[in-house]
């Protein structure tokens, strides 16, 4: 308020106040007890206080009424405009027409002869359903604040959009049962399995190495379950560090640990609230989160972080590992009554070394979803891929035809376009098995040695495991190795 403004309104105050002060004046004005001019006197005062600039004109477009603000905006002295006609000030003055329509106009532009821009309001006035008046009111006395804000405000929009478009994306699936690929009778079975846990409630545990399409078998298991319509929220345990993966998962309230938000968090179980949580790499776990997540599965209720009621969730879980949590339990890692909730529904995914009728098919899926569906593969060259141990799967495989479809430039794939150890282990093989000169026994030791890779690659290279799963002791096992050249039997345990 500059010095001028603040003696009229001390002035205002003074005659309004007399000796009982402003708050007297005005509960006498209110109460009816004040005269009329006392009474305009203070609604002037209020109408100079507000932000607005207000005129009020009768039915005539005269001035009845400018406050402060509408003053200074124009130049004008707000006493002596009182009886001007409008467009005096403003030329163009649309408050004939409200007048006569007797219609509101509500956030309209309108420029002053100072070229700034405005938004304002006409609003008629009645008596007894007449239109007496008009009042003219600034809301924006200058819009271009406005349209930044509106701009500013459209960015956030689209950002939000933006925002909600990759959200959708990762809650709802994107594959079903149609889009796991493969002919073997092995792939087929273990789909039909599937997608019949898919219609329960129960929680669904998926094993296999990595690249053999657990999350695909994921996703596919929300998509045929009777939660389709509900979200799909995706958490790869292994991706978020194990301090944090609890706060995560069940949420925490504002202020529950150093660090946190002060509005607190919703946790992933409860975003997956009437469908499906996917928590791959469950063996990554840690034992606080195993009893926490037990006790949400059992209870079907949760407990925020810090938080002291628990509140009612309904999802369907769905696990994958690559991991051994049976062995993982034999070692105290993973809970065995964990364990057994997960597994009473379990679907394992064949390593692609053991359907190996499913790799033309892939191969052709790849070769079509990268845009070279002509693109030829000579007899050698898928013999070669159907024949290698593929330890990355399908994944790998799928990175194989990338790379050889750039290396032939889209034209037939050839041996020359695979990499050196699918090559290798091809060479070999055929210079033993398809050689007329070689013996039975070299071709037994031949078939043999494939048989191994086959499983040290299943197992990951654990001897232990591979042991067991050929049927013969560690010793033979590591012999075997050595004969074949075959791992780094050293470090293998
Ligand atoms: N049967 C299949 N048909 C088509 N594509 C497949 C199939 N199996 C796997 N893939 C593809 O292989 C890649 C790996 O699959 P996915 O991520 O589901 O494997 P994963 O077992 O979850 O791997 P990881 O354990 O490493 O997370 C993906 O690109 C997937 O689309």
């Amino acid at each position: 308020m500059n010095r001028e403004n603040e003696d009229n309104h001390v002035c205002a105050v003074e005659r309004l106040s007399g000796s009982q002060g402003m708050a007297g004046s005005a509960m006498r004005v209110l109460s009816g007890a004040a005269d009329l001019g006392d009474l305009v006197d203070f609604l002037a005062l209020v109408l100079d206080n507000v932000y607005s600039g207000i005129i009020v004109c009768d039915s005539d477009c005269r001035i009845v009424f400018m406050n402060r603000v509408y003053g200074e905006l124009l130049g004008a002295d707000p006493k002596a405009a009182v009886g001007d006609y409008l467009d005096k000030y403003f030329p163009h003055t649309r408050m004939p027409q409200v007048l006569s329509t007797g219609r509101s106009e509500l956030a309209q532009r309108c420029s002053l002869k100072t070229d700034m821009p405005m938004l304002v309001n006409r609003i008629p006035l009645r008596i007894k359903g007449q239109v007496v008046g008009v009042i003219l009111q600034t809301i924006f006395r200058d819009y271009t604040a406005m349209t930044d804000l509106i701009s500013r405000l459209q960015g956030l929009e689209s950002e939000v959009k933006y925002y909600k478009k990759g959200l959708d994306r990762l809650l709802s699936p994107l594959y079903g049962f149609n889009n796991i690929l493969g002919s073997s009778p092995l792939l087929a079975g273990v789909k039909a399995v599937a997608a019949k846990y898919a219609r329960t409630e129960a929680p669904v545990l998926i094993t296999g190495a990595t690249g053999t399409g657990k999350e695909m078998f994921a996703h596919a298991v929300h998509r045929s379950s009777p939660r389709a319509a509900g979200p799909f929220v995706c958490v790869n345990c292994a991706a978020i560090p194990r301090e944090l993966l609890e706060s995560e998962l069940f949420g925490y309230e504002s202020g529950a640990f150093t660090g946190a938000s002060r509005k607190g968090k919703v946790g992933q179980i409860q975003l997956a609230h009437t469908g499906t949580l996917f928590l791959d790499e469950i063996g990554e776990l840690s034992p606080k989160a195993q009893a926490t997540l037990l006790r949400v599965l059992e209870t079907k209720t949760l407990e925020r972080l810090g938080g002291v009621k628990r509140v009612a969730v309904d999802f369907r879980l769905v696990a994958a590992t690559n991991r051994d949590l049976k062995e993982m339990m034999s070692r105290g890692e993973f809970r065995d009554d964990l364990y057994y909730r997960l597994s009473t529904m379990a679907v394992e995914i064949p390593a692609l070394s053991r359907r190996r009728e499913d790799v033309p098919v892939l191969v052709a899926h790849f070769l079509t979803a990268l845009e070279h569906p002509q693109t030829e593969v000579g007899l050698q060259a898928m013999e070669a891929l159907q024949n290698y141990a593929w330890p990355g799967n399908v994944r790998e495989l799928k990175n194989v035809i990338e790379r050889a479809v750039s290396l032939s430039e889209g034209r037939r794939i050839d041996l020359e376009h695979l990499p050196r150890e699918i090559l290798t282990s091809d060479l070999e093989e055929r210079q033993v098995c398809e050689n007329p000169d070689t013996t039975l026994a070299e071709q037994m030791a031949c078939f043999e040695k494939r048989v191994m890779e086959h499983a040290l690659a299943f197992n990951k290279g654990n001897m232990t495991k591979t042991a067991k799963m050929l049927g013969i002791s560690r010793s033979t096992l590591y012999e075997k190795c050595r004969r074949y050249d075959l791992g780094d039997t050293e470090k293998a345990s």
